[in-house]
This record gives structure tokens, C-alpha cells and sequence, in this order.
């Protein structure tokens, strides 16, 4: 997908999409934190509108992963099992509080042979999405063991993390329930996100991903904020100057509504 292409109007993110559940929540507050939302306004938002945010996907063989993301990046599904071989990537653009931001999401083998291949493209991932089957609650067990994988190539600081559990058509409600209820407190030890989908049907499906989006769009614009510390974001950086200050604010007015 063209970087530079325009950002799909379904892909606009005007407010801060809300959790699933609030026991397993990264965060439950109902807005965009405030110097986010100013940020936004203020155009300051640094190189964000500019990167592109690394989000991976793991998770036992056949979960549903490639499903999961072919839904909501094509809005097909396919019946069919086609194994992953390795890696594949789609590229998704947002524009959140009018900032464009893009996220390449990482589709990965869970197939035990090509998982070795798979594990060199988990370096450098903003956000994990282990997806689990509802159905299956081995492969909730083993969703340990991939978060463990992927967080020895990522800072556990600073990444976030979601656990999404797959193929809600194929419970009942009374199964659904139960399967919940460990997945809740997985979510908890992990402090990651509980998501439940359905590729087959799209339930949830784009709820999560622009959740996912936000938060980690959230999350990146404080990281600007926080880095830029004396210097303001959105300053710009003055080269071969005889001033004893190289940066200089663009813009002299004072901030309107940031702390
Ligand atoms: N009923 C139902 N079937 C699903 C759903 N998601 C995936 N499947 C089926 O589950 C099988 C595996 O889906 P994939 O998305 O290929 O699984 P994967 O996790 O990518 O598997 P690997 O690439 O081997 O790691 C396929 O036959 C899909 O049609 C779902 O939400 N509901
Ligand atoms: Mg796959």
C-alpha cells in the first residue's frame, strides 16, 4: 500500500474508541489523555504523523491470525487453511485526531518450523497481539510462551499488549463464558488488553484494531512529548546558527491548553 495515498474515511479516529473489558483493560480512561488531545491541536505531535508504528501478530498455528488481520485490512475471510510460511505484512494508514498514522501489522507463522524465521521480525514491535482460539484452551496456555518470544526481542517498557481470543462464532454463549473468565485473568498476569473476535462474522474486528491504533497512537505522541522534554515539539532546529540556541519555536505563542 502507498504510504501517501489518502487515509480512507473509515479509517478516521476523531474519539478514543473504548475497551472491551474493563478488568482487562491497558487503560479505561474515556478520552485521549488531555496533552495528547492538545498535542493534536496544536500540531506538535513531533515525527509521529511521519513513522510508521510496527504492531505484531502471534499466536498458535491456526488461530486465525492471517483471518484476523485479512478481515479487517481487505474485509475477506477464506475458509481455507493456508499455513503462513515465515512473515507477511499489511500496512494500515489512520488519521487519529487529524494526525495521519500508520501501522504495519506483522502476520506470523505459528507453525512450530517456521517459527524460527518468524521470530527475527519481532524486533522493534510498538504493540503484541497474541491471538488465542476460544475454542482451544491450550492455545490460551501457550500464549505464555509467545508473549516470552517476542518480549526477548522488545523492551516489555515500552510495548503494549493485547489478547485477543479468536472464532467467537464457534462458542456458545455458556462456552464463551467459561473460556472468558481464564482469559480475563491471563490478561491480568500479562497486563495486556482482552479482546474476543470473530473473522467469520467481523465481530469486533475493527472495534479492536482501531483500539489498537489509538492506543498506540496515544502512546507514541507521549513518547514525543517525553523526549522532547525542554525543547517543544514541533520546534524547529536551526543549522549553521550563531545563535547559542539551536532550537527555536516555530511558532512564539504561548501554548494554549497544555499543562
Ligand atoms: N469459524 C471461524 N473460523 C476461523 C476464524 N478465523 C479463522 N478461522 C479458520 O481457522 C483456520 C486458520 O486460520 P488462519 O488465519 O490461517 O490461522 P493462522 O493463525 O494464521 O495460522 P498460521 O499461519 O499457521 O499460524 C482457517 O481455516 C480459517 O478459516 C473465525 O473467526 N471463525
Ligand atoms: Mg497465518
Amino acid at each position: 500500500m502507498n504510504i501517501l495515498a489518502p487515509v480512507r474515511r473509515d479509517r478516521v479516529l476523531a474519539e478514543l474508541p473504548q475497551c472491551l473489558r474493563k478488568e482487562a483493560a491497558l487503560h479505561v480512561h474515556k478520552d485521549f489523555h488531555p496533552r495528547v488531545t492538545c498535542a493534536c491541536q496544536e500540531h506538535r505531535t513531533g515525527t509521529v504523523g511521519f513513522k510508521i508504528s510496527k504492531v505484531i501478530v502471534v499466536g498458535d498455528l491456526s488461530v486465525g491470525k492471517t483471518c484476523l488481520i485479512n478481515r479487517f485490512c481487505k474485509n475477506t475471510f477464506d475458509k481455507n487453511y493456508k499455513a503462513t510460511i515465515g512473515v507477511d505484512f499489511e500496512m494500515e494508514r489512520f488519521e487519529v485526531l487529524g494526525v495521519p498514522f500508520s501501522l504495519q501489522l506483522w502476520d506470523t507463522a505459528g507453525q512450530e518450523r517456521f517459527k524460527c524465521i518468524a521470530s527475527t521480525y519481532y524486533r522493534g514491535a510498538q504493540a503484541i497481539i497474541i491471538v488465542f482460539n476460544l475454542n482451544d484452551v491450550a492455545s490460551l496456555e501457550h500464549t505464555k510462551q509467545w508473549l516470552a518470544d517476542a518480549l526477548k526481542e522488545n523492551d516489555p517498557s515500552g510495548v503494549l499488549l493485547f489478547l485477543v481470543g479468536s472464532k467467537k462464532d464457534l462458542s456458545t454463549p455458556a462456552q464463551y463464558v467459561l473460556m472468558e473468565r481464564d482469559a480475563l485473568k491471563m490478561a491480568q498476569e500479562m497486563k495486556a488488553e482482552y479482546w474476543a473476535v470473530s473473522s467469520l462474522t467481523g465481530e469486533n474486528v475493527r472495534e479492536f484494531f482501531f483500539r489498537v491504533a489509538a492506543l498506540t497512537f496515544e502512546a507514541n505522541v507521549l513518547a514525543e512529548l517525553e523526549k522532547s522534554g525542554a525543547r517543544r515539539i514541533g520546534d524547529v532546529v536551526r543549522i549553521n546558527s550563531d545563535d547559542n540556541n539551536l532550537y527555536l519555536t516555530a511558532s512564539k505563542k504561548k501554548p494554549t491548553c497544555c499543562p
